[in-house]
């Protein structure tokens, strides 16, 4: 038990500044068997139990043109006696962390019900919870009423279902509850995204403008270069203040083996960055950045000839 509860602690730190679902509930409810049925579509039926397990999940969002990673960490509970270590740890997570709860327990067993509970009211507040029953295909064992499941969801102000994880055996329960594990965790995933620091690219830079300000600085150039040395000693100047001032993360993805430093190669974006460093907020900077990369880089390229990465290599 106590090393079970290790692994629990160290999971959910290990997961600090990430995206992340934790599954919790007692023992034997189907905490496994929802995370692989939302991961592979499929119910495998015997688990291996007594080891938590960290899930990577790739998510994409935004109509597909942006990805983010979740962690989603299966806790699990060989046994279900000694809960307290697991309340404290639970009563000590850190709110600010970017954490979501799914809470499993099972429709046929209302001690499993009870726990579920107590689980909730030992979460922070705020975060992001999902209240579900399982193993929904074995109505005639059922001991907690639907009724019952969503008046604690409602106590906590979280949504509640009733699943099965082996929906792809049974088919004869209601079908309303058909891709019902995915959309749980769909919905904590968004939840987790709008609570987070990840803001959409469209909102964060504008296309016109991005293209503006390249066009202005790519015609001030020329007209620098036309006329005289001075002028366009002032602009490399101006380009090296600015660069003082860019996005460190740009550095390692702007490389250009001629050594050029003229407008047109890595200094345009450099330029830029004061734009993009209206992006550049806490630790989700990086897929902030493949935002930028997406779109504009692509038209900096056309006008520019700048040689970077296409977006579809672009990763976060
Ligand atoms: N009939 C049915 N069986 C299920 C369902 N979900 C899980 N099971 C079975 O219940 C048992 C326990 O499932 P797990 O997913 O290992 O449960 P867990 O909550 O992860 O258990 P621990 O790892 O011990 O904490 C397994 O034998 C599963 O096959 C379900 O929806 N319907």
């Amino acid at each position: 038990m106590k090393e079970s509860l290790g692994n629990v602690k160290s999971s959910i730190r290990t997961s600090s500044g990430r995206l992340c679902i934790t599954v919790l509930g007692s023992s034997a409810v189907g905490k496994t068997a929802l995370t692989v049925q939302y991961l592979t579509s499929r119910f495998i039926g015997d688990y291996y139990s007594g080891k938590d397990m960290t899930y990577h999940h790739s998510f994409p969002y935004m109509g597909g043109s942006l990805k983010t990673t979740v962690d989603i960490l299966d806790i699990s509970r060989p046994h279900d006696n000694d809960v307290q270590e697991e309340d404290d740890m639970l009563l000590s997570l850190d709110t600010e962390k970017c954490n979501a709860f799914l809470v499993v327990y099972s429709l046929t067993n209302s001690k499993s019900f009870d726990r579920a509970r107590q689980i909730l009211s030992r979460l922070p507040f705020n975060s992001p919870k999902y209240l579900v029953a399982n193993q929904l295909d074995l109505q005639h064992r059922r001991q907690v009423t639907r009724l019952e499941g969503q008046a604690v969801a409602d106590e906590f102000g979280c949504p509640f279902d009733e699943f099965s994880a082996a929906e792809s055996l049974y088919k004869d329960y209601p079908t309303q509850n058909q891709c019902g594990v995915k959309i749980v965790f769909q919905k904590l995933i968004r939840q987790l995204i709008s609570s987070s620091h990840i803001l959409p690219y469209p909102r964060m830079i504008r296309f016109s403008a991005f293209s503006k300000i390249l066009g202005a600085l790519v015609t001030k150039t020329r007209h620098a270069a036309n006329n005289n040395n001075n002028n366009n000693n002032k602009v490399q100047k101006s380009l090296s203040n600015t660069r003082k001032t860019s996005l460190s993360s740009c550095s390692d993805r702007s490389s250009n083996s001629s050594g050029n430093n003229s407008i047109g190669s890595v200094d345009s974006i450099a330029v830029l960055a004061p734009e993009m460093s209206l992006l550049h907020i806490g630790s989700s900077s990086s897929h902030l950045l493949y935002g930028v990369k997406s779109k504009p880089i692509s038209i900096a390229r056309q006008k520019s000839s700048i040689n970077y990465p296409s977006s579809q290599n672009a990763s976060i």
